[in-house]
């Protein structure tokens, strides 16, 4: 029965209803144990029975109620936890870069060139079925006659000059004279723009256009000769 008496106050500690208004009841620590029956012995004793202190003795709620205006953490916005950045120190700017607008990164403005648009558009031009790059690598090594010659000749511009048709078209390329008759449904830049090399030298505007291509070796079974200058009339 004595842990029975230990939940009820004690007449005492009981306020008058009628007299008086409520007092605070002051929820007092169970006493300390005390430590001197380590040696195992069942002596029973009166507060061992007593009830755990609710709430517990530094509880949360214990804290409020005693202590209101204590500073409990709140929970804080993002806001609160993230202040925006300090300004820049404007001190450590560079004179002449303007910093207003674009953040103190922003790349000076001397550096900053539109790039240059290149002026003419490169067509794309979709070649014939049968008239891919692998194609042209297959038929150029096939062994068919892609020369229409007998022999490697010299070639002077003016006998160069005489072979500018679509059946018939020479070009000239770092010396070297190719038939690119055969080759001209295969040109991934089309026919029409290969012909404009057609009876002519068509170095420079061959490496103003792809200088990574390599004409020699995607022409090598068309070479017909190498490309001399005029014999002289005399
Ligand atoms: C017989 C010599 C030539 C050969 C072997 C040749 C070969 C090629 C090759 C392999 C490409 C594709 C390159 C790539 O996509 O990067 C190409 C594209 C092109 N070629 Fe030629 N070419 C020749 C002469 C010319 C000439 C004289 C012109 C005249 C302007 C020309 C104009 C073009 C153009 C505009 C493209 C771009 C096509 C594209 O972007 O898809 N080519 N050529």
């Amino acid at each position: 029965m004595s842990f029975l008496r230990n939940w009820f106050p004690t007449p005492s500690a009981v306020p008058s209803i009628s007299t008086s208004p409520p007092a605070l009841v002051q929820v007092s620590p169970p006493p300390a144990e005390d430590d001197q029956d380590d040696d195992g012995s069942d002596t029973e004793k009166e507060t061992d029975d007593n009830p755990p202190a609710f709430p517990s003795l530094n509880s949360a709620q214990r804290m409020q109620v005693q202590e209101p205006s204590t500073s409990i953490p709140k929970i804080l916005t993002d806001s609160q936890l993230m202040p925006p950045p300090p300004a820049p120190n404007l001190i450590n700017r560079t004179i002449g870069v303007p910093t207003s607008g674009r953040g103190g990164l922003a790349v000076p403005p001397t550096t900053t060139k539109a790039p240059v648009k290149p002026s003419k558009k490169r067509e794309k031009v979709a070649l014939a079925p049968g008239h891919s790059p692998l194609d042209w690598a297959a038929l150029k090594s096939s062994g068919q006659d892609l020369r229409g010659v007998d022999s490697l000749m010299r070639i002077p511009p003016s006998v160069l000059k005489q072979h500018k048709t679509r059946d018939d078209a020479w070009s000239a390329f770092n010396g070297k004279v190719y038939n690119i008759t055969a080759y001209l449904p295969f040109h991934p830049g089309g026919e029409k723009e290969l012909m404009r090399v057609a009876g002519r030298d068509g170095t420079k505007l061959f490496a103003s256009t792809h200088a990574w291509v390599n004409v020699e070796f995607m022409l090598d079974s068309c070479l017909v000769g190498f490309l001399v200058s005029e014999p002289s009339s005399s």
